[in-house]
């Protein structure tokens, strides 16, 4: 029998590589009856099999004279995928796939190719193949910037789940390992909500990248500091728990709903504000955090679909957004304050060069280097900016790859 999860992951498949749709959103486009278990199963199937199409694709092409309609192809590589890199059993996951074919209308004539092809692959020769590429838009810029072997790297982080990474409060550890910047890291969490210590608030689910922007901020009790992109509140949470008096502001109220909530469930305090950056008048601030949106090309190993929905269009209209957004917070910062800018990108657009530009329209700025426990004097460019990058721990599960960088007014 085809299971649900099977069928919903094809599904999904469908939606993001046929449709162009974010998984979020085809997750969220799921019949409401079926159970969260079975989506929960869905999503990883379905994301397992977005970070290795490009390895799949290779082992099922000797054995497709042509190619078959997309849901038969993602049912194809469903099986291929779990049988070759998440080690399933063949009978099981054959016999589930020529089923998921038969109940199709529309690939139902095509079950005895999906047995056919799938009897005949050979899930051993994965290990050989080289993991999944970013799409050429990207990788080209990142191999002109930081060579063949460093994207090479990225990538084979970005093939393997993500590890869960946990901020806990000042004072306070969390479970997992302890993380030479702070955090702490689970290999394989499990349902996050039954962890100890998460009804009592005592951390949140945050990337170890992620959480250095606010270690580089470093509020102090009793600052009026603004998270000016702030939702869902990953940061908020960490500038509230320093005991800054926090002003978070997002434009989108659906995502401040969630910010709230993480408000709620850790018992952390901080003014929410619903309004455009851009038009808002606040402040004047003493420290202002500014998480700006962004291509979130440093998050592919958490947001496989990314690579097949986003082409790099957005990029000119992300920076000039970003570049408005940083002028305009610098109107919001008391003299003397202090500005940590980041971005979850791997473009030097949206990071280094950003900064850059930033200098030369505001040349009475000085950049503030880093100083962190755990941050590697390398990841420090010359300008003075943080660059987080996927493959950098990689031997413990990677990080999200990030640039930030603190800038001070006189
Ligand atoms: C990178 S996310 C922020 C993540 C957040 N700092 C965290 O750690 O959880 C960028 C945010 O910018 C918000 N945003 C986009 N345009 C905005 C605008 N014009 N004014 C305020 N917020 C905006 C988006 O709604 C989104 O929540």
């Amino acid at each position: 029998m085809a299971d649900e999860a099977r069928g919903m992951a094809v599904t999904l498949l469908d939606a993001v590589l046929g449709e162009g749709k974010l998984l979020s959103q085809a997750l969220a486009d799921l019949p409401a009856a079926a159970a969260p278990a079975e989506r929960a199963r869905a999503q990883r199937l379905a994301s397992s099999v977005l970070r290795h199409l490009g390895p799949a694709d290779r082992l099922l092409a000797p054995h497709l004279r042509k190619a078959p309609p997309l849901t038969v192809r993602n049912i194809l590589r469903l099986a291929t995928v779990e049988m070759a890199a998440d080690g399933a059993a063949p009978h099981g996951v054959v016999s589930s796939a020529v089923d998921l074919a038969r109940r199709g209308r529309r690939t139902q004539h095509l079950a005895g190719l999906v047995n056919a092809v799938l009897r005949r692959i050979a899930p051993a020769s994965f290990a050989g193949l080289p993991a999944q590429h970013l799409p050429m838009w990207l990788r080209q810029p990142l191999v002109r910037r930081w060579g063949r072997a460093v994207v090479t790297a990225i990538e084979a982080v970005q093939a393997a789940p993500p590890p869960l990474d946990l901020t806990a409060r000042p004072g306070l550890s969390a479970p997992g390992e302890p993380l030479p910047t702070g955090s702490f890291r689970l290999r394989a969490p499990g349902q996050v909500s039954a962890l100890p210590g998460y009804e009592a608030g005592q951390w949140w689910v945050q990337d170890a990248a992620a959480a250095l922007a606010v270690k580089l901020l470093d509020p102090q009790p009793g600052e009026a500091v603004a998270d000016l992109c702030a939702a869902p509140g990953g940061k908020t949470l960490q500038l509230a728990a320093a005991g800054a008096r926090v002003t978070a502001l997002d434009i989108s109220e659906a995502r401040l709903g969630r910010l709230r909530e993480n408000l709620a469930r850790t018992g952390l305090q901080a003014e929410v504000v619903a309004a455009d950056l851009l038009t808002w008048q606040g402040g004047p601030f003493e420290a202002i955090l500014l998480d700006a949106p962004c291509s979130a090309t440093g998050t592919i190993r958490r947001h496989p679909d990314l690579p097949f929905v986003k082409d790099g269009s957005e990029l000119p209209s992300l920076v000039a957004l970003q570049a408005a957004m940083l002028d305009h917070a610098l109107g919001l910062l008391a003299p003397g304050g202090r500005l940590v800018f980041c971005t979850c990108s791997l473009l030097e657009e949206e990071g280094e060069a950003q900064l850059a530009a930033l200098l030369e329209r505001h040349p009475e700025l000085t950049v503030e280097r880093p100083t962190l426990p755990g941050v590697e004097p390398d990841w420090i460019g010359a300008e003075g900016g943080l660059r987080l990058r996927p493959d950098l721990w990689a031997e413990a599960g990677g990080m999200d790859g990030f640039f930030m960088a603190r800038v001070r007014r006189p």
